[in-house]
């Protein structure tokens, strides 16, 4: 496949994968997003790979989740479901694969990790974060919310109430408040992430590659569920991604204008 959205590198057992749209603070479109997929599956399919490293190009961001400038458009969020799950995108295939390849992944969160970005380092095994990183969602602010993975293992991974505070504030984290909820397992300054994370990459590859995967397998379990819950979060918000309430959280975030949302509570 050709990647133009995403950089893709294996070196000595471990797979680089890099968001490479940083004009638009690593936010995903439709293309993104497959080539995500068709990444992971190749270092799935790599028996030499041992374990993945997703992160984002430049200082800014990690991800920051769907490119509100294309939601809509060709190549964007078409609402129209289909392959794309629902609402025009195949991020659940996306989120399932990093769940399941059976490989340990490590997000190096270099910048905002915000939105349906910040679902997918939440989805990754491991976080490391830069002394930078920033963390929240912005669905509710936005017309967007990810009733799947997004909210139901998020609040696995920090508990109940931090979870629906995350959510119904849509606040933003620092990588130390972010570390003292469960969300980050470490912290190093931003011109370290990369070989921190490299590091810890090596540490993984040391180990038995069947003991790691049954590991994932056995973590996955529990959570698993959350899958059929998914399904039906993405049929719900390609419903309400054709609402004017959520074009509102859209297009106050284009305009650059305070959101309205009291007149949907009419
Ligand atoms: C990330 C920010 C908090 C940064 O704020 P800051 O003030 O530092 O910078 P700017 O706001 O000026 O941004 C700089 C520049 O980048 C552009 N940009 C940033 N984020 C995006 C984006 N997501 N899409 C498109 N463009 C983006 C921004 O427009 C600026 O460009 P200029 O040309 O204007 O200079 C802040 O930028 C921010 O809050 N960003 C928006 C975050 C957001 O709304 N994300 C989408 C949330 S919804 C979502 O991600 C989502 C995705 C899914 O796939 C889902 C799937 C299933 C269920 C739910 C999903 C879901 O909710």
């Amino acid at each position: 496949m050709e990647l133009l959205d995403v950089l893709y590198e294996k070196t000595n057992g471990m797979a680089k994968i890099t968001i490479n749209r940083p004009q638009a603070y690593n936010a995903f479109r439709g293309r993104t997003i497959r080539e995500l997929i068709w990444t992971f599956r190749d270092a799935w399919d790599d028996n030499r790979i041992g374990v993945v490293i997703l992160t984002g190009a430049g200082e800014k961001a990690f991800c920051t989740g769907g490119d509100q400038k294309e939601k809509g458009d060709e190549g964007g969020y078409d609402y129209n479901g289909g392959l794309g799950g629902g609402i025009g995108l195949e991020i659940e295939n996306l989120h399932q694969t990093i769940r399941n390849i059976p490989k340990p992944v490590i997000a190096a969160v270099n910048g905002y990790a915000i939105g349906g970005g910040h679902v997918l380092h939440v989805l990754c095994d491991l976080t490391i974060a830069s002394e930078t990183a920033k963390f929240g969602q912005a669905g509710p602010k936005v017309g967007s919310y990810d009733a799947g993975f997004g909210s139901a293992y998020l609040a696995r991974v920090v508990g109940e109430k931090k979870a629906r505070e995350i959510w119904y504030l849509c606040e933003q984290y620092s990588a130390e408040e972010g570390k003292e909820m469960g969300l980050v397992n470490k912290i190093v300054p931003a011109d370290q992430l990369q070989a921190a994370a490299e590091e810890w990459a090596d540490k993984i590859l040391a180990k038995s590659p069947t003991a790691l995967k049954m590991l994932k397998y056995s973590f996955n379990a529990d959570s698993a569920n959350i899958q059929g819950i998914t399904q039906l979060a993405m049929g719900s918000l390609a419903m309400f991604y054709n609402t004017d309430e959520s074009a509102e959280g859209m297009n106050a975030f284009l305009e650059k204008r305070p959101v309205e949302f009291n007149k949907f509570r009419k």
